[in-house]
C-alpha cells in the first residue's frame, strides 16, 4: 500500500555550506521517500541574531576546524564544495542578504526554478569562490540555472521590493518560531506534528522520524 506523502520543509541560506549538503540529499531522496519537499530560503543572519548564536566561522577554534570538515563533507556527500579563499570577506563583510532576496524573488515568480537557482548560488560561492552580492552575479547564476533573460530581469527588479523582503522575513520568522538557531533547519510533518532537525548530519534520524530508510548520501547507489 502506498504511504501518504509527507511534507518536509528545508530552511536554508546559500551562505551555509552545510545547507548545501542537506539540500542535495533531500533533493536526491525526494522520490525515494516520496516527500513533498518545500524549499524555504531564509536569512541566517536573522536567525543567528534572534537565537543569540554565531556562525561557526565566527568562533575561533571552529573556524580552524571548518575547512577540514567542509572538505570531508563534500567528499562524503558528493557535493563539489570548496572553501572560498576570502572566507572572512564572504561571511563577515558581504553576507547573503542580497542573494537570499534574489532567491526569494525567483521563488515568488518562478518557484519551479528555486532549486536550480539555489544550486547555482551555492556553486558560485562554495565551489568556484565567486561573488553572490552583485546584480551581474545573480544574472550569471540565473543563466546557469536556465532562467530566461526576462525571468532574470524580473527577479532583479523585484528583489528589493517590500513583498520580497516580507516573504524572506516571514520564512525567517517561521523558523525562529520553531526555535531555529542555524542552518540547515529541517521541519518534518508527520502525523499532524512538526519535528525539527538541525544539520546535514542527522539524516538517519530524519529517516526514522519519517518512517523511511537511510541509504547513505547518494540513494541511487543503493539497492533501492
Ligand atoms: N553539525 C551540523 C553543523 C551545521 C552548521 O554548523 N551550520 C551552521 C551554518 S553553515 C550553523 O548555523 N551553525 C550554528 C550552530 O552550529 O550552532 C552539520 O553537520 O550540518
Amino acid at each position: 500500500m502506498a504511504t501518504a506523502r509527507k511534507t518536509v520543509e528545508l530552511f536554508y541560506d546559500v551562505i551555509s555550506p552545510y545547507s548545501w549538503m542537506a539540500f542535495e540529499v533531500l533533493c536526491r531522496y525526494r522520490p525515494h521517500w516520496n516527500i513533498n519537499l518545500q524549499l524555504k530560503p531564509f536569512f541566517l543572519g536573522g536567525v543567528m541574531q534572534a537565537s543569540d548564536n554565531k556562525p561557526p566561522a565566527f568562533v575561533r577554534f571552529k573556524a580552524i576546524y571548518l575547512p577540514k570538515d567542509v572538505e570531508r563533507l563534500g567528499a562524503y556527500f558528493q557535493v563539489p564544495v570548496s572553501m572560498p579563499a576570502n572566507l572572512i570577506d564572504v561571511m563577515f563583510n558581504k553576507g547573503s542578504l542580497k542573494a537570499q532576496r534574489f532567491l526569494t524573488a525567483v521563488d515568488m515568480e518562478n518557484p519551479e526554478q528555486t532549486e536550480k537557482v539555489s544550486r547555482e548560488l551555492w556553486r558560485r560561492v562554495w565551489s568556484k569562490g565567486q561573488d553572490i552580492t552583485e546584480p551581474e552575479s545573480f544574472k550569471q547564476a540565473g543563466e546557469a540555472a536556465g532562467l530566461s533573460d526576462s525571468e532574470i530581469d524580473e527577479a532583479l527588479a523585484k528583489m528589493t521590493t517590500q513583498p520580497v523582503k516580507d516573504r524572506l522575513k516571514s520564512h525567517t520568522e517561521r523558523a525562529i518560531k520553531l526555535y531555529a538557531f542555524g542552518a540547515p533547519y529541517i521541519v518534518a510533518h508527520v502525523n499532524g506534528k512538526e519535528e525539527v532537525v538541525f544539520g546535514s548530519d542527522r539524516f538517519p534520524i530524519l529517516a526514522r522520524i519519517l518512517g523511511e530508510e537511510w541509504f547513505g548520501p547518494v540513494p541511487s547507489n543503493s539497492k533501492l
